[in-house]
């Protein structure tokens, strides 16, 4: 059982990831991306995809097209923990790349 983050390890965590939002009615970050195509936006889905199996921690999404959003949030924990920033990190990674 893995433990959910406190409000304070989870104000830190989020300084460091700018491009995230709190929803704090499921316990869970959010992020919004836009790519050119649905091409490019399924390409950056995959890459996650396999990245996420392999940490055995996987994102509730959404893709319309383009548009991809993404929610982070640890079922085992019912609630926000370092493995969702861990992968908020990876995440970001993949789009910076
Ligand atoms: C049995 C297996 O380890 C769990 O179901 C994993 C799989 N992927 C997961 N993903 C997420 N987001 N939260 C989890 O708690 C989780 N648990």
């Amino acid at each position: 059982m893995i433990e959910a983050l406190s409000e304070a390890e989870r104000a830190d965590a989020l300084d460091g990831l700018p491009e995230w939002d709190y929803d704090e009615a499921r316990d869970a970050i959010t992020r919004s991306l836009v790519f050119a195509d649905f091409v490019e936006a399924f390409g950056f889905m995959t890459q996650v995809a396999l990245m996420a199996e392999k940490a055995n921690h996987h994102p509730e999404w959404r893709n319309v097209y383009n548009r991809v959003e993404i929610l982070l949030t640890t079922h085992d924990a019912a609630g926000l923990s370092g493995r969702d920033i861990e992968m908020a990190e990876a995440i970001d990674a993949i789009v910076d790349e």
